[in-house]
């Protein structure tokens, strides 16, 4: 029997949906997306992300029409609030590159959709509350985050509020920017990615509330990898920004751009099995099951498969 409360799609049999897409894409659109990650592959974009972001355009247009049949049921006009899209899943795993995709796709559909991105990083506590609470080895956690003030942000946009403002994280600086913020002008969609997107009362215990980020989630999406791809996109990473952002003087880990490529691989591993691996197994993965659908990820970034709920 299958009991399974997800469908589930090899790589294969997702990629034919694209004949279903009717959105040709220009020359300028494929350079636009390119653009988002040089290592990012066209036939990735037109395979797996085209028709999920038809699937995403179905689903929104949906939302408005349940919208206008409660307006008339109730004989009155309210306005659209914006349709969030939540993209959760470990660090490195793709986030923000899954998210910027969709940002560019949605917005190229026929009704062009203003698309804000928006990430929960932004509410991590600022390095001075995580020192004065013994957390700085701890950025990323639960506990790390001001778990209050994203629940309030992300009902604020569902409320219809014109305009909404969120702190900025900075990989940089390694902390929070003192005097900027994001504002949200009342898009119709937002993509809300973070680690966090998915968590809920289990994960804190200590500041229990009763509403989470996920219950303004109009639909979520867990990106997947195995933990040993997920380690080394990680370091990946960490040694691109040590040779790029972290030459600047200005960053928080300008001495990793100083050191050995040998070192350098030592304390992003370190990090990793330390800090966001733990994390991973303990607070991410385990909010997989929520997710209305799944992407996992193999070698090179490319989505073997994908699962989408019943
Ligand atoms: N589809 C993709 N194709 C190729 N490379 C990718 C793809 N998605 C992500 N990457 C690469 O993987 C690394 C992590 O990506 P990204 O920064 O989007 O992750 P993230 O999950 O948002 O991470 P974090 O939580 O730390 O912000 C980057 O080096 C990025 O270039
Ligand atoms: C900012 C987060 C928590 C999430 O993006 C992450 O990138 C991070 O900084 N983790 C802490 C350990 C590290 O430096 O990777």
């Amino acid at each position: 029997m299958n009991n399974t409360a997800y469908m589930q799609f090899e790589r294969a049999q997702w990629a034919e949906l694209r004949n279903n897409v009717a959105l040709p894409l220009s020359e300028e659109d494929l350079q636009q997306l390119q653009g988002i990650n040089e290592s990012l592959s066209i036939d990735e974009v037109i395979e797996i992300y085209l028709p999920l972001s038809r699937l995403l355009n179905l689903y929104v247009e949906t939302q408005q029409y349940r919208h206008t049949v409660r307006d008339k049921f109730l004989n009155s006009n309210h306005e659209h609030v914006p349709y969030i899209i939540g993209i959760a899943g470990s660090v490195a795993v793709g986030k923000s590159t899954t998210a910027r995709i969709l940002q560019a796709l949605l917005s190229l559909w026929p009704q062009h959709p203003k698309v804000a991105l928006v990430t929960t990083d932004g509410f991590l506590r600022p390095n001075k509350d995580l020192v004065a609470r013994n957390l700085m080895h701890k950025k990323g956690f639960p506990e790390s985050f001001d778990i209050k003030a994203l629940v309030d942000f992300v009902a604020a946009i569902k409320s219809g509020k014109e305009s909404v403002s969120a702190p900025i994280y900075s990989h940089l600086t390694y902390d929070i920017l003192p005097d900027q913020t994001l504002s949200v002008e009342k898009p119709d969609i937002v993509i809300l990615e973070g680690l966090n997107v998915l968590q809920t009362a289990i994960n804190y215990p200590d500041h229990p509330h009763r509403v989470f980020v996920s219950d303004f989630v109009d639909f979520s999406i867990f990106v997947d990898a195995d933990m040993d791809l997920l380690k080394q996109w990680y370091i990946q990473r960490f040694l691109k920004f040590r040779e790029g952002a972290f030459t600047d003087p200005d960053a928080y880990f300008h001495s990793y751009s100083k050191m050995s490529e040998r070192e350098a691989i030592t304390i992003a591993s370190k990090i990793w099995d330390e800090i966001n691996g733990v994390n991973l197994q303990e607070n991410i993965r385990p909010t997989r099951d929520r997710a209305n659908l799944v992407l996992n990820k193999a070698t090179n970034h490319q989505v073997s498969s994908v699962k989408l709920r019943k």
